[in-house]
């Protein structure tokens, strides 16, 4: 089996050469419908092969929702596999976004299934919750970093209700959000071009009113259905947008099942983040 090179480096390479985006692989049963496929395991299995056909050879992240494909139990779970090889085969970095989290002991077996080469759902990287404490995460970034794999950690959600957790501020004046960067920074201290330890802040927010310089990556949802705009970026993320990978899901997914429409939404989204990040 082949070594990885850092998620980070690789990842860093993606978004220069293919351009700073992640497109999602949300498939909901109204997107299923809307595309004329059934709400059923060969509706799933058309929609992901679809979106891999259309965005793996071109995009720098696809980041597949693992809730939409667990819903059918074992056989959806088999087709997430099967669009996580081939995505990955096809050239683009896989960000599994799962959010797991749970105490250290289960997180390693979470980690076993995500972040160990050779198991079925192996991913470039890992959506995961720091709310059991961040150290709880600890053979996840152990993994991660002896597979060439990253992880990323829910800060700031693109959702209004993350808030009253995540803005939480400790006796020390610290807020919750601001520690769990904080943990990342260190985590990527002396990574070059970039860490493999990366945050979740949402394209949505107001103001980041944290800071972002973890020398990692940032993974911006929000960006289309949600109500964020490639605009928005340099407001949120500041100097630190450079690093920012902005990722949109049903507002390319609604223009399939053409694989002509859907690269097209891609690149659209890709020139409009690319006209802010760039200058
Ligand atoms: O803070 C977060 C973290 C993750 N997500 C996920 O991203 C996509 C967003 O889909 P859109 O269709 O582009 O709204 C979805 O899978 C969420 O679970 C997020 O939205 N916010």
């Amino acid at each position: 089996m082949t070594t990885l090179a850092p998620f980070g480096a690789r990842l860093r390479h993606a978004l220069d050469t293919r351009g700073q985006l992640c497109v999602g692989i949300d498939p909901h049963a109204s997107l299923l419908a809307a595309w004329g496929l059934g709400d059923d395991v060969a509706g799933l299995e058309s929609f992901s092969r679809t979106v891999v056909e259309a965005l793996a050879d071109r995009v720098a992240v696809l980041k597949p929702q693992a809730a939409f494909f667990e819903r059918f139990g074992s056989k959806g779970i088999a087709v997430l596999e099967r669009c996580t090889a081939d995505a990955r085969a096809a050239g683009a970095l896989v960000v599994m976004d799962a959010k797991r989290g749970d105490i250290g002991s289960t997180m390693a077996a979470y980690a076993e299934t995500f972040l160990a080469p050779g198991s079925p759902l192996f991913s470039d990287a890992l959506t995961v919750s720091p709310y059991l404490g961040f150290g709880s995460l600890q053979p996840a970034v152990d993994l991660a970093r002896a597979n060439g794999c990253g992880l990323f950690v829910l800060a700031l959600t693109s959702n209004p209700e993350g808030a009253e957790v995540q803005r939480a501020v400790a006796a020390d004046g610290e807020s919750v959000a601001q520690g769990v960067l904080r943990r990342l920074a260190a985590e990527n201290a002396g990574a070059e071009p970039l860490g493999s330890f990366g945050a979740v802040v949402g394209a949505t927010l107001s103001e980041a009113g944290a800071d972002l310089a973890i020398n990692g990556p940032l993974l911006a949802p929000g960006v289309g259905a949600q109500g964020a705009t490639a605009a928005d970026l340099p407001r949120v993320f500041g100097d630190s947008v450079r690093n920012v990978v902005p990722s949109v899901s049903r507002d390319v997914l609604k223009h399939g099942p053409s694989v002509a429409a859907l690269r097209e939404a891609a690149e659209r989204f890709a020139q409009d983040v690319s006209g802010v990040t760039k200058g």
